[in-house]
């Protein structure tokens, strides 16, 4: 029995909730494909939006059979797919948030997070692997029937009788720069909010096929679901095992018929290694229509290299932080005229707005200054959860007006504005570094590495030594059957336009970059390299 006696009816999705705003599509063309995915026996299977409604509605009765309140939380352990983006659909319609993790994450880490979120649930699809999942959370895993409970988690009061647009959409725990995972809390307003702003930017129509290549728990998946069924399109999620196998990779894209490719930088490399040509067969059969990139800046000769490949392809630099979902959408030219050094992340999408804060709390002025992005924007997360104190770092009131109590984010990002006036990335506020009292520009040092002959990327790090001035490292990721580097010419050509301090004093030559889940560059794993 709920507090106030009555038994409350089904708690409903609201008018701003996510699972009505992505299953719209639904009303108007049931039989569009939804979801378009590798079929067990080989092949692919597609599901429409219809029967994704079905499977959702499906799960949401099973849900709310399990007596959850309101707000209770769901873990959701899974890579993309029908059954997940189902599942996530049906948490929505009974107000349960979901917190997406990866079956690769190690069992410490879901362990802190359960620890964290204390969630009523864990679900995992039908072959998950996940074992020792504390007594006191339920639960349960995803099938052809929907859902299956193992252990029933324990019988709530239910206080809650409707979900609202603030209510929890979901928790998206990231690693956090002080190793303890940040449980970002998105409310259904906010997702919305997000999405809508990214619809008025028309990078897709109903007809496209969006590859997701991230991991669930990463909200560029979140944004590739949410994108794409808002567009009524169809969303192809990529297998895991097919990004390390650049032909089967495109492969897949090309059996599916994929028109556009959300990714990281990285997801790219091993492709350009190893099968350029098939991939600029795939452009040339007018697939790959659109590249949205997110994550982390793209060395720009890499990106070129791409774009040589796939001349008719449009290129798109989605930029922003998960506490707010993103921040801007921005075209970027092919090719890009070869004076660029650096990429645009253009103005804050429709209905938000970035300005330049220096390091006194007021706005910079005129182009080329440096300041801190502060984003304005109706999709700002709810908060860390269970933690007001990190919270209120970045949830700042608005500095150009204090007293109307409407708070911004503080980014943590350094940009300029440029001539055209858009902005222009400088790094981290946190990793800006001094050596030897010089303010040391890691992407200049990076640049300028990138130039030299037979090197695909570089990394530049500051890394801190006992009782003595920080090093500057810079790992080298050697160009595909490249010449073998030579250091010491390497380092000649860095002198020739680089500052004394900022010539790298250590300098790592790597086959490759090691990746975060997320997939971007692990730099806590090649700092490590840095001193083994
Ligand atoms: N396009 C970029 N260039 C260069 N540095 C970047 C860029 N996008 C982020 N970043 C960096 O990554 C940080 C945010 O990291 S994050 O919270 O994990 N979020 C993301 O990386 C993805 C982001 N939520 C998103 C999701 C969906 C669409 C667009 C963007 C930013 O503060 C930037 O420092």
């Amino acid at each position: 029995m709920s507090s106030n006696g009555a038994r409350p009816a089904r708690a409903h999705a609201s008018v701003d909730n996510l699972r009505t705003y992505l299953l719209a599509a639904a009303r108007r063309a049931p039989e569009r494909p939804a979801v378009i995915q590798a079929a067990a026996g080989g092949g692919t299977e597609t599901v429409t939006y219809g029967e994704l409604e079905r499977r959702v509605d499906r799960i949401a009765g099973q849900l709310d059979a399990l007596g959850l309140d309101v707000g209770d939380r769901v873990i959701l352990e899974s890579d993309t797919s029908a059954d997940s983006v189902a599942a996530l659909l049906a948490c929505a319609t009974v107000g349960l948030p979901f917190i997406p993790t990866s079956p690769e994450i190690p069992d410490e880490r879901l362990l802190t997070i359960i620890g964290s979120a204390e969630p009523a649930l864990h679900l995992q699809t039908a072959h998950g692997k996940r074992t020792g999942i504390p007594e006191q959370v339920g639960t349960a895993r995803l099938g052809a029937e929907g859902l299956t409970v193992e252990r029933a988690p324990a019988p709530r009061v239910r206080r809650r009788r409707a979900v609202t647009p603030v209510d929890t959409a979901y928790i998206t725990f990231t690693s956090g720069t002080t190793g303890r995972p940040k449980g970002v809390v998105m409310s259904h307003r906010g997702v919305i909010a997000f999405l809508r702003g990214a619809e008025a930017e028309e990078l897709a129509t109903a007809d496209d096929r969006v590859a997701n290549t991230s991991p669930l728990q990463f909200d560029f998946s979140l944004f590739d679901i949410g994108f794409t069924l808002s567009h009524g399109a169809a969303l192809v999620p990529v297998p895991r095992d097919r990004l390390g196998w650049p032909r089967r990779f495109l492969a897949f894209l090309r059996e599916a018929g994929v028109t556009q490719v959300d990714c990281v930088p990285s997801v790219w490399r091993p492709v350009l290694r190893h099968e350029p040509e098939l991939l600029a067969e795939l452009g040339d059969a007018g697939l790959v229509r659109r590249i949205v990139f997110t994550g982390e800046p793209w060395p720009l000769d890499e990106l070129r290299a791409l774009q040589n490949l796939l001349p008719k392809t449009r290129f798109t630099n989605g930029y922003g932080a998960t506490e707010t979902m993103a921040a801007s959408i921005t075209e970027v030219p092919n090719p890009l005229p070869a004076d660029v050094t650096r990429l645009s992340i253009g103005h804050a999408h429709a209905g938000a707005e970035m300005t330049l804060i220096g390091p006194d709390g007021t706005p910079v002025e005129g182009p080329g200054t440096v300041g801190e992005i502060y984003l304005r924007t109706p999709s700002l997360f709810s908060g860390y959860w269970g933690d007001p104190e990190t919270t209120s770092k970045v949830l700042v009131p608005d500095p150009l007006d204090p007293r109307s109590g409407r708070l911004v984010f503080k980014s943590g990002d350094l940009a300029s504005m440029g001539e055209d006036g858009e902005l222009y990335l400088h790094g981290r506020a946190d990793s800006q570094v001094q050596i030897r009292g010089n303010r040391v520009e890691l992407g200049e040092v990076e640049r300028r590495i990138g130039q030299f002959e037979g090197v695909a990327g570089a990394v530049a790090m500051v890394l801190p030594r006992e009782d003595d001035d920080p090093l500057l490292h810079a790992f080298v990721l050697r160009a595909p059957e490249g010449p073998a580097l030579d250091t010491k010419e390497l380092i000649a050509f860095c002198r020739a336009a680089l500052p004394a301090y900022m010539i790298p004093q250590g300098l790592h030559v790597v086959d490759s970059f090691p990746l975060t889940v997320n997939g971007k560059v692990d730099r806590a794993a090649l700092s490590a390299l840095a001193v083994s």
